[in-house]
């Protein structure tokens, strides 16, 4: 579904990727790890279209799409929950969600308002709330239900329970796992390895802008000094 070969980003002079590699198929949940400023939120932006790629190639869906703009890319079906959720403020839970969806796929049982108010119940308590009035957990969730509006092949979530207390990441861990069940792509970046490894069927962990190690889940739990080396596990 995915395939990332051989990228290079920039931001201005200094290089940010060198190299990197990555693949999901259809139905994978898969992971990016690795310790702060190694490049995940780089790779996530540079596949988006939001940093050009200085080299190498972004395949989705059979297409190569590293030269075309941001919003070419997302409507191809890429639907990114972004690192700080950015959500709007100012509009309702209701809207921001409205404001997303989109069916461009013709996916057969699209996500809708009332089916995301179904999979995410709170949304539903609070959608004449602004975007503001929301705690951290709660505007993640919209963020969630915002990329689903936008009937996504591929998920991908930076840093999916940053900032959120336990309850709260256990909350996001559930619905990232229903959507698997139900044949969900994901590609999910965050710093809770355990999770990460009950959830996601393989792992790539990057480590100055490329990968150094991919590898199920299983060889990755049975792993303790690759978790101790780059994860600081
Ligand atoms: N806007 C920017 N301008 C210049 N350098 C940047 C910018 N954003 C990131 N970098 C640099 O690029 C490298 C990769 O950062 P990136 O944010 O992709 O890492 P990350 O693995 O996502 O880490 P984090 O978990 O902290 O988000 C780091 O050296 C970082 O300092």
């Amino acid at each position: 579904m995915l395939r990332v070969r051989e990228l290079e980003a920039f931001y201005g002079a200094s290089q940010a990727l060198f190299g990197m590699e990555l693949g999901i198929d259809a139905g994978e949940v898969v992971t990016l790890m690795g310790r702060n400023g190694m490049g995940k939120t780089t790779t996530v932006n540079t596949i988006m279209g939001l940093l050009p790629a200085r080299r190498g190639t972004v395949e989705f869906l059979g297409q190569r799409v590293e030269h075309l703009p941001s919003f070419r890319i997302a409507r191809l079906g890429l639907g990114l929950v972004p690192e700080g959720r950015q959500i709007f403020p100012n509009l309702s839970v209701r809207e921001n969600l409205v404001a997303a969806a989109a069916n461009r796929l013709g996916a057969n049982e699209p996500w809708t308002l009332a089916r995301t108010f179904d999979f995410l119940p709170r949304l539903a308590e609070r959608q004449r709330n602004m975007g503001n009035q929301l705690s951290g957990g709660e505007q993640q969730m919209l963020a969630i239900g915002r990329a689903l509006m936008t009937n996504p092949k591929l998920l991908i979530l930076d840093e999916a329970t940053e900032g959120l207390s336990p309850l709260l990441r256990q909350e996001i861990w559930t619905c990232l796992a229903r959507l698997k069940r139900d044949g969900q792509a994901i590609l999910v970046i965050d710093k809770n390895v355990g999770a990460l490894i009950k959830l996601a069927d393989r792992h790539h962990i990057v480590e100055k802008g490329r990968v150094v190690w991919t590898g199920t889940s299983d060889a990755l739990a049975r792993d303790s000094d690759l978790q101790h080396k780059y994860l600081g596990v």
